[in-house]
Order: structure tokens, then C-alpha cells, then sequence
């Protein structure tokens, strides 16, 4: 089996910077370049101080320090680091289609298309290309045909690689991932190419959890794997709101069948619904398949997933409204968190964009306070919505870094993520600073109930009646 000397990613985003950041560090035998078209982007990632690269993930910085330089590199010289690879992840950004067929569901995939036309004029000699990004279903198939149609006599072996960490852990779950899939062709170039890319693999990871399957189970299981784990997230959800009608306490009950080692503990926390860049991504795609195939019924069954969230972010904004005596209109209400969840800088599809959006049709003001998110950022999720102007926006909402300030004649607080900092907070001082009735609308399940009614707060927790 030859050796790989040399790898190249395309794509230095949430998931191409720390997975190759984690096995240069793993193998500093490999000469390991991630490339991005965004300059800003690889200048952010070469910046001397690593407290400020563009991912905010516990661990990486220290990763980065000691690796960056030494068989780690960030370029954008694209071309180059194609040529000089013997294996190319492609890590690029999957988003839904906004426009033409399958529009708002199908995956666009047309930055990985530009990569693939991208190796095939470039590429010299033979080369493994690993989908890292989560694709449809044959996706593999068209990469081929494009690579095998370029006429330049190289060989190339497709592998699907899907990644499975998640944000705010993902060095964690790198280093000491529950499994590693890779799929790929079972012709002997096709198993030698697995082979080799499961050799990456086990300079730190045990052999029994690479697992080897063709290349469409292995584009399956990734988007089957992301629909499950939300299809729980909405499941608690549904019954949260049906304890909030009942005496039943949303924690108590997901205790209790968390116990059946059949159903198992995690990914039961009732929340403001999930966001992050994946779970309804992967779920529309999921679902655009199962229509094109004519599987009607699968694709509703997996769609409701997704009626349910969004469900739960609008029940969440309605109940604000009507507890304020059913008028936002000039309240400055104060937003505790932004990002799609904790100890993350990410906010795309977080549920406090939507419940953001909704408030603001009601004409309330909104004070963000986010330890991670930029200014910047928040402005540019509410902008992308198109609902308003941008002057508008910037109209009803600000941005704050001052956590307690922002609390001064303030009518409500939401907890949209559920930092830890939040638990740590002087309430009374809160408390006092707030107009009365003193709202807090917990969307996150983090503060105690006895405790801030015990307070004076109007207090309300999603999953409680
Ligand atoms: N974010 C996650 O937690 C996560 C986890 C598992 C899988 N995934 C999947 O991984 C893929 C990447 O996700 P991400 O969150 O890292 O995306 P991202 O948007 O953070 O990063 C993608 C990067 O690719 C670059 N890019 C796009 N086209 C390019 C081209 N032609 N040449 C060079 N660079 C190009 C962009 O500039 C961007 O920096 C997606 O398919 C996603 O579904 C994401
Ligand atoms: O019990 C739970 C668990 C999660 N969430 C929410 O669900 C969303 C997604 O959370 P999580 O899965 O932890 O983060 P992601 O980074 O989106 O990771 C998911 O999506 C990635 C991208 O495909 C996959 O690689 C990961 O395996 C998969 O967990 C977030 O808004 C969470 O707040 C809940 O509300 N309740």
C-alpha cells in the first residue's frame, strides 16, 4: 500500500479547520494545507493570535499553536495545494437550494461541483478525493463523472467520509469519535483508497470504529444519522408543550424514558427548538430524496420533524407576547444568547434568529447579548431574513457586550442559548434593574424555577405549565 504523504482540504470552515487541524496534529507525518476561496477567511486562521481564529472551539486554539507551521498550513492558493495532494477532502458548504428545482429543499451543490472541476483541470497525477461534506445520495457518482471525463489520464478514487462532530465539542469528539464512516468502491483500487484513508484514521482512533460500507450507504447514513437525532429533539419538544397544559415536568418525564437503556438518555432536552446548520438542512434534503423516489409518505414522516420545530420557536415567541399582555410594540425585551447552541460562535438557523423575526413584526426591541457572536453577525442573520430593512433592523434591534445594563427598564429577558455564564448571574441585581412585572422566559431550561419566582420573577420555562 503506497503512503500518503501530502493531504489538501477545500473548504477551512466549522468542519475542514478543526478536522484537519486534528489530524495534522494526529500525523505529523502528513503535510496537511487547508485552502479557501474566503481571504479573509485563511488570514483569520494564520493570524498569530489563536484566541481569534474564525471557529470558536474549546481546544483547537492550543491544537492549531502547536501544529500551524509545523505540518499545518492555511492557503489560499487552491491550485497548488490540489497539485501537491495525494488526497483532497472536499469540505465545502452544502447549503439548501435557494432557487430552480428542489428549491428550499435539495442541497446546492455547486461549490462541490466547482471543486470537483477544480481537481480534474489541475490534477496531474492520481488521487483519492474524500467527500467530507454531507451530500445526497450519489453524489459520489457525479463527482466521478466529472473527475473520470477530463481526459488527462488520472486516476482518481472517490471516498465518502461524512463528518459527525458537533459544534461547541468538536475536538472532542475528533479525538475520540464514536465511529469513523467511509464508503467507497469494492474494487481493489477502491478497497486500497478505504484502506488508506482508515490508515489516517488509526494513528489515534481504534480499528473497530472505522467502519467500511459503499459509498451510498455511507451518504445515507450521515443524513439518516443527523434525522434521527433531530426527530428526538422534536419528539421531546411535541410532549413540552403538552406538559406546559398538564402538571408534567418536560425534565422529569425525558428522565424517566431515558432510563429504558432502549431509548437512552441523550438529546432529550427540551429547548426554543434546534437550529445549527445541519439538522434541517439534512432533513429537507432527506426529504427531497425520498420525493423524488415517489415516497411520499417517508418524505411527510421526516418533514414533520421540521413542521415541530418551527412550531416550537413560534409557541415560544407567541407565549412571550401573549404573557405581556399581548403587546410588544416599544418593550425592550433582552435576548440572553444568540448562537444555535452553547460554546459555539455559530448561529445559522438558531432558533433566536425566528424568534428575533417574529418580535420584531410586533414592533418590540431587542438588546442581544451573546458571549461569542459578533455584532456583525447578528445584524447579518436578521438581514439575510429579508423581512425588513436593514435600517429597520438596526432600529429595533441593538447589540450589547454589557450583560447587566442591558437589564436597566428592560420588560423581559429570553434565554435563547443556554450559556453557562447565564446561571452564574446576579438575578436580584436583575431583578431590580427590570421594569415590573419582571418577565423571564427560559427557552433553554437552565435557570431554577423556585428560585426566580422566590425573586419576584414573572418567570416562565419551556416544558412547565
Ligand atoms: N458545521 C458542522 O458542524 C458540520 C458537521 C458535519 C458536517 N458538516 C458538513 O460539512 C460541510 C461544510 O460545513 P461547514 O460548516 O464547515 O461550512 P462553512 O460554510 O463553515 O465552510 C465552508 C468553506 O468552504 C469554502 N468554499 C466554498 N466553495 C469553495 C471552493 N470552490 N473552493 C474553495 N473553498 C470553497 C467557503 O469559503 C467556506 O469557508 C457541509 O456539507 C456541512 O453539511 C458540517
Ligand atoms: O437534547 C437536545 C440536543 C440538541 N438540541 C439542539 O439541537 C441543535 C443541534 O445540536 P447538536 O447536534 O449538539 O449540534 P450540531 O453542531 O448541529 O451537530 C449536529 O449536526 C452535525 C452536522 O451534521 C453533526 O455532525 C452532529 O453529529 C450533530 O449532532 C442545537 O440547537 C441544540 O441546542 C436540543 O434542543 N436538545
Amino acid at each position: 500500500m503506497k503512503k500518503i504523504a501530502s493531504i489538501c482540504c477545500i473548504g477551512a470552515g466549522y468542519v475542514g479547520g478543526p478536522t484537519m487541524s486534528v489530524i495534522a496534529n494526529k500525523c505529523p507525518h502528513i503535510k496537511v494545507t487547508v485552502v479557501d476561496i474566503n481571504e479573509k477567511r485563511i488570514k483569520q486562521w494564520n493570524q498569530d493570535d489563536v484566541s481569534k481564529l474564525p471557529v470558536y472551539e474549546s481546544g483547537l486554539p492550543e491544537i492549531v499553536k502547536e501544529t500551524r507551521g509545523r505540518n499545518l498550513f492555511f492557503s489560499t492558493a487552491i491550485d497548488e495545494a490540489i497539485d501537491e495532494a495525494d488526497m483532497i477532502f472536499i469540505s465545502v458548504n452544502t447549503p439548501t437550494k435557494t432557487y430552480g428545482k428542489g428549491k428550499g429543499l435539495a442541497a446546492d451543490l455547486k461549490y462541490i461541483e466547482l471543486c470537483a472541476r477544480n481537481i480534474a483541470r489541475v490534477a496531474k497525477t492520481d488521487k483519492i478525493v474524500v467527500e467530507k461534506s454531507t451530500l445526497p445520495v450519489r453524489t459520489a457518482e457525479a463527482i466521478k463523472s466529472i473527475l473520470h471525463n477530463t481526459g488527462n489520464h488520472v486516476n482518481f478514487e472517490i471516498l465518502s467520509n461524512p463528518e459527525f462532530l458537533a459544534e461547541g465539542t468538536a475536538i472532542d469528539d475528533l479525538l475520540d469519535a464514536d465511529r469513523v464512516l467511509i464508503g467507497g468502491d469494492d474494487t481493489p483500487s477502491g478497497k486500497e483508497a478505504k484502506n488508506l484513508l482508515s490508515s489516517i484514521y488509526e494513528n489515534w482512533l481504534p480499528k473497530e470504529r472505522i467502519l467500511q460500507t459503499n459509498v451510498w450507504s455511507s451518504e445515507l447514513s450521515k443524513l439518516v444519522a443527523n434525522a434521527f437525532l433531530a426527530q428526538r429533539v422534536s419528539s421531546i419538544n411535541s410532549i413540552s408543550a403538552l406538559c406546559e397544559k398538564t402538571d408534567a415536568n418536560i425534565d422529569e418525564v425525558a428522565n424517566a424514558i431515558g432510563y429504558d437503556s432502549r431509548i437512552g438518555p441523550k438529546f432529550l432536552k427540551s429547548s426554543v427548538g434546534f437550529g445549527g446548520s445541519c439538522f434541517q438542512k439534512d432533513i429537507l434534503n432527506l426529504v427531497y430524496i425520498a420525493k423524488t423516489f415517489g415516497l411520499n409518505e417517508v418524505a411527510d414522516y421526516w418533514e414533520q420533524v421540521i413542521i415541530m420545530n418551527n412550531y416550537q420557536k413560534t409557541r415560544f415567541s407567541d407565549h412571550m407576547i401573549s404573557t405581556m399582555f399581548n403587546t410588544v410594540a416599544g418593550k425592550k425585551i433582552v435576548f440572553y444568547g444568540w448562537a444555535f447552541k452553547k460554546d459555539t460562535n455559530d448561529t445559522r438557523e438558531s432558533a433566536a434568529i425566528h424568534v428575533a423575526d417574529l418580535l420584531m413584526e410586533e414592533q418590540a426591541n431587542i438588546v442581544v447579548y451573546d458571549p461569542q457572536v459578533s455584532e456583525e453577525r447578528i445584524y447579518m442573520d436578521m438581514d439575510y431574513l429579508g423581512t425588513r430593512s436593514e435600517a429597520e433592523n438596526r432600529n429595533l434591534l441593538t447589540v450589547t457586550s454589557d450583560y447587566m445594563e442591558a437589564t436597566k427598564d428592560a420588560h423581559a429577558i429570553a434565554i435563547l442559548t443556554e450559556w453557562d455564564e447565564f446561571k452564574t448571574y446576579d438575578w436580584a441585581q436583575i431583578h431590580k434593574n427590570m421594569l415590573k412585572p419582571a418577565f423571564v422566559f427560559d427557552g433553554r431550561r437552565i435557570l431554577d424555577t423556585k428560585h426566580m419566582k422566590d425573586l419576584g420573577f414573572d418567570f416562565y420555562k419551556i416544558g412547565e405549565s
